[in-house]
């Protein structure tokens, strides 16, 4: 299933197969990220299949702005925000576009980088989750996407959110912790986060609050 701005119509029918699909996808690079870190891939994939489990599909309409003066969107210097900045609270996101540009992900060194477009590719997104499960070792990536402003046609994107069941406790699985490298986040349940998530502005650092001293 690809976006073309032109047809908006979706079945609902198509878009549980698609969530399927792309599930399925989510857990296969899942698996290949667990066993790249040396943990049973059942250890994240099991939260996305569970019958509970707390995933999202997103569909994202960005009109073109043919107004950009400050008043009327939020800027980023010159350039209107469609999607503020954040980093997405599950597991992994992937999201599709229609090939409209707009997709940027800050670097380490604070300067944002455009996400290629390509509306046959996916984009796989670390979410906040992943972060804390990982100890860190996949991080959470801050991303935003900019206001439509350049192209003809409108801009679509489909974005998948992988989450586990509400009451699953989040934490870091003992082997991949060390005596130098203890645990960075204390548990918390899913449901617990997105409460907190919830309650808090979009561009906040949430898991801040969750940081052991
Ligand atoms: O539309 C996009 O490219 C970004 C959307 C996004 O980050 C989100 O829905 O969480
Ligand atoms: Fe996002």
């Amino acid at each position: 299933m690809f976006l073309t701005s032109k047809r908006m119509f979706f079945h609902s029918s198509t878009v549980s197969r698609y969530v399927e699909v792309v599930r399925g996808l989510a857990c296969e690079i899942l698996g290949v990220m667990a066993k790249g870190i040396g943990v049973p891939p059942s250890l994240f994939t099991t939260l996305l299949t569970d019958h509970d489990s707390d995933s999202l599909f997103r569909l994202n309409h960005y009109p073109l702005v043919t107004d950009t003066s400050s008043s009327s969107s939020f800027h980023h210097g010159n350039a209107p925000i469609g999607f503020g900045e954040h980093s997405d609270p599950q597991i992994l996101t992937l999201l599709t576009s229609n090939g409209v540009p707009g997709l940027q992900i800050l670097l380490g060194n604070g300067v944002w980088v455009p996400v290629n477009s390509d509306p046959k590719a996916f984009c796989v997104i670390v979410g906040d989750l992943l972060q804390v499960m990982t100890n860190g070792r996949f991080k959470s990536v801050r991303h935003r996407a900019m206001a439509n402003t350049s192209s003809r046609e409108c801009r679509l994107s489909m974005v998948f959110f992988g989450g586990p069941p509400p009451q699953t406790i989040i934490t870091c699985p003992p082997q991949l912790l060390k005596p130098n490298k203890p645990p960075l986040y204390k548990p918390f349940t899913w449901a617990e986060y997105k409460s907190h998530t919830y309650a808090h502005r979009l561009g906040e650092t949430r898991l801040d609050h969750f940081k052991l001293p």
